[in-house]
């Protein structure tokens, strides 16, 4: 059982400990339009309304992606599977883009967004506001249209390492 430690400064290294005990669904968050394609690996995604359809997705603002997904307001979502393992690693490393996009299948979003083939599900989105908090922007996303596969197993993170759960309907 975890216990406060009011005494013990609050690093970022002792947020981050904590925060690893979290267990996330996994993303690839893609992007398409006149800034160019971008996509990166995403944890910190997440339901904000289902009225209007809204989720948010927090990137990193000085990753090489960040301005795209701004610049493009468009984005899709894609919820990664158990198979999606080695893709996670790609789109959450220092790979180019084509390099990254080269390893699975895409079709495209009505927004333009690559959307991943054998996604557990995708959030076609418009970037309806952006707030910016500290080292990450908040890119609060407008659904406007939702792909979900048959109920199957999904991907997780959790202790710094991926674990598999049953996404299945009971
Ligand atoms: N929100 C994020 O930006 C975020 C989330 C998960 C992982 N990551 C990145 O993925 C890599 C592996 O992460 P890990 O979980 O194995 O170990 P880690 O020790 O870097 O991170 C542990 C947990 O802390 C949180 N976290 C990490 N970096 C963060 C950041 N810059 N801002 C806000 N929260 C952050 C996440 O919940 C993460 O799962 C690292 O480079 C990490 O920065 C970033
Ligand atoms: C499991 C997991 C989860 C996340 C990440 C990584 C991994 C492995 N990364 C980091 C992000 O994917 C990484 O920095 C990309 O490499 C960003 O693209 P550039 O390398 O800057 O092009 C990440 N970055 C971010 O800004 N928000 C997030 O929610 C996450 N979540």
């Amino acid at each position: 059982m975890a216990e406060l430690d009011d005494d013990a400064p609050l690093t970022k290294q002792r947020y981050r400990d904590a925060m690893a005990n979290l267990a996330a669904a996994v993303n690839v968050v893609t992007t398409d339009g006149p800034a160019g394609r971008a996509g990166f690996t995403a944890t910190a995604v997440c339901s904000v309304t289902d009225e209007p359809p809204t989720l948010l997705v927090c990137v990193r603002r000085d990753s090489s992606v960040g301005e795209a997904f701004r610049a493009n307001g468009v984005l899709c979502v894609n919820t990664l599977a158990p198979e999606h393992k080695t893709l996670s690693a790609l789109f959450g490393g220092k790979t180019p883009a084509d390099e990254r996009f080269a390893a699975a299948e895409w079709s495209r979003a009505s927004t333009g967004a690559p959307v991943l083939s054998g996604a557990l599900a995708s959030f076609d989105c418009r970037v309806s506001s952006v707030v910016e908090v500290g080292t990450h922007a908040v890119l609060f996303c407008e659904v406007v249209s939702v792909g979900d596969g048959a109920p199957t197993e999904g991907l997780v993170y959790v202790g710094r390492r991926y674990d598999t759960v049953c996404a299945c309907a009971s």
